[in-house]
């Protein structure tokens, strides 16, 4: 039986995500502001768009906390967020929807999303996501670590120096390796799960454009940051 061990650097680098990831966190109140009334299609897309224009403006934040992120090529730097914002956006949904809440607000919340305006044919592959997310009951430093290791993907589009983003993500991939043995010891494939969600996750980046073009509205408004990360007007 492998006896698995979290080295000192470890361990460090552990504390750095985490704490890096829990200070740039948008507060979960768009679960409860959902819950207290049902908004329109306009509503909830003006509410989307301002949810992931401050989701990416704190991945930049985090970000800029993974050791060696800003040592890469600046250029790979942008992207590697322009690659990756659009999936950690579903990861940080997955995570908020996954949250137990009092007796029926789950379903209440997914009753609203499936309301919201997004398009019926969309709602399939974003809720199996989320329901293959919820079933991992991941802890926060397995959460941090997925989205390091998502931001630190080497074959975005326009990389320039692959080797180097493996470099920073090898790290990520061994003490995310090594926490999911001793979290979950009695599922020896939750490490393997776990990436295989990521792999869930990038079949999402094709379906992102068109879930908005198609909300339920017309004259669909994006903010400039975010017409530079989603690939719409
Ligand atoms: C591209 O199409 C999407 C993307 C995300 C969602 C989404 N899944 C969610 C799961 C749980 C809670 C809320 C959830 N959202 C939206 C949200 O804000 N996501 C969110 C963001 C964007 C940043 C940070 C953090 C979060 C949670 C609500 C926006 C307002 C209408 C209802 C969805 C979505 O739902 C239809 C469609």
């Amino acid at each position: 039986k492998e006896k698995v061990e979290i080295t000192k650097e470890q361990q460090a680098l552990m504390k750095v995500i985490a704490d890096a990831y829990n200070r740039h966190q948008i507060p979960q109140d768009v679960a409860k502001k959902l819950l207290q009334d049902q908004y329109s299609a306009e509503e909830n897309f003006l509410l989307l768009t301002e949810m992931a224009t401050s989701q990416v403006q704190v991945l930049v934040e985090f970000t800029k906390n993974i050791p060696g992120f800003l040592s890469l090529n600046h250029e790979d730097q942008i992207a590697l967020l322009k690659g990756s914002a659009v999936e950690a956006m579903f990861l940080r949904s997955a995570q908020v929807f996954s949250k137990k809440m009092p007796n029926g607000h789950n379903e209440v919340l997914e009753d609203r999303i499936r309301r919201s305006g997004i398009s019926e044919e969309f709602m399939t592959p974003m809720f199996n996501f989320y329901k293959s997310i919820g079933v991992l009951h991941m802890v926060q430093e397995e959460q941090a670590l997925l989205t390091a290791i998502t931001i630190l993907t080497p074959d975005r589009p326009y990389v320039k120096d692959q080797q180097a983003v493996e470099r920073l993500q090898e790290p990520m991939l061994d003490l995310l390796r090594k926490l999911c043995v001793l979290q979950h010891p009695q599922k020896p494939q939750y490490f393997a799960c776990l990436l295989g969600r990521l792999t869930e996750l990038r079949t999402l980046n094709y379906y992102h454009a068109e879930m908005l073009t198609s909300w339920r509205m017309n004259d669909h408004k994006f903010t400039p940051l975010l017409c530079e990360i989603w690939d719409v007007e």
